[in-house]
């Protein structure tokens, strides 16, 4: 498991990460999310490193980050940085050598995922030649090659095809299933929803919410549905209870306490037949929205 623990970074008066810590389980996908400028890219670049924390430290399995360990990392930085004008084959193979592998299974391993991403007739090609979602395929396949023991990803899937975006999918699906420790940033919540067993919410350098899908659940708003016959207009009088919406037998409600739920309840069954009431299980882009707005 990976552990950020009170990272800090400021930028001369700026402080943009401010004393962020959560935990990127081992064999778990979690999300990182945040509005534009709340800190993602920099905390994750303190992960791997590349700039230094102005305090906090990051722990694997329980052990101070070394160097020695953040070498068998693969990272997706923001900025990218393959070098445009070589062929994408040769450089996933320098960069998979620069990772210990043996030239052979470079080739093998980036021959590989190039043929996952659709790329397989293109290996002789330029980076710049590749459309900008192709070289974000070849951006993903360096950050895989080599196996890599924890992924950083810095919204790797920013600017996919749907296709390319099941690829990538399936392919962090099998690096999680081998135990590995996944934090990707994303602004697409369709997506954080769909993968992530976990969510970290970051809000102007601070976590705002973290941890599983259930435990966001558990502390999110709850809200019920209820459908009765015929008409759900009378939930607006009952005490104890905030009507979000009704349109026709449906209503969306909120409530104060259980106690409440179970008087509503029991006077829409008085009234006639209820068709539906349970609790709305909200999403994770949902929590997301709530958190972010309160
Ligand atoms: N090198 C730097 N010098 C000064 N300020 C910086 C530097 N790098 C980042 N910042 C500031 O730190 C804050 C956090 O930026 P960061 O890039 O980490 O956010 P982010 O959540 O990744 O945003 P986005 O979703 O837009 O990529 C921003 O206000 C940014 O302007």
């Amino acid at each position: 498991m990976l552990q950020v623990q009170n990272l800090t970074r400021r930028f001369g008066e700026k402080t943009a990460v401010d004393a962020v810590s959560f935990d990127v389980p081992s064999g778990q996908m979690t999300g990182f999310v945040g509005a534009n400028g709340a800190g993602k890219t920099t905390t994750m670049r303190m992960i791997m490193g590349v700039l230094s924390a102005s305090s906090g430290e990051v722990l694997l399995d329980g052990s101070p980050l070394t160097a020695d360990a953040r070498s068998s990392f693969g990272y997706m930085p923001e900025e990218r940085g393959l070098y445009p004008k070589q062929p994408i084959l040769d450089q996933l193979v320098y960069l998979g050598q620069l990772h210990r592998m043996s030239q052979s299974a470079a080739r093998k391993g980036a021959l590989d995922l190039l043929d996952r991403f659709g790329l397989a007739g293109r290996t002789k090609d330029k980076l710049e030649s590749l459309s900008l979602g192709n070289q974000q395929r070849v951006q993903i396949a360096a950050a895989l090659l080599h196996r890599p023991s924890v992924l950083i990803l810095d919204e790797p899937f920013s600017g996919l095809d749907p296709v390319a975006v099941d690829s990538m999918v399936e392919l962090l699906r099998e690096r999680t299933a081998a135990g590995v420790p996944v934090l990707f940033s994303s602004h697409q919540l369709d997506l954080v929803d769909r993968l992530c067993d976990n969510m970290v919410v970051l809000q102007q350098g601070r976590v705002i919410a973290s941890g599983t899908g259930d435990d966001l659940r558990a502390r999110a708003v709850n809200r019920h549905r209820i459908t009765v016959s015929p008409d759900a207009g009378w939930v607006r009088d009952e005490p104890g209870v905030r009507v979000l919406d009704v349109a026709g037998p449906t209503a969306i409600l909120q409530f104060d306490d259980p106690a409440a739920s179970q008087r509503l309840l029991a006077a829409a069954l008085s009234r006639g037949s209820v068709e539906e009431f349970a609790p709305i299980r909200p999403s994770l882009s949902e929590i997301y929205r709530e958190v972010t707005a309160a």
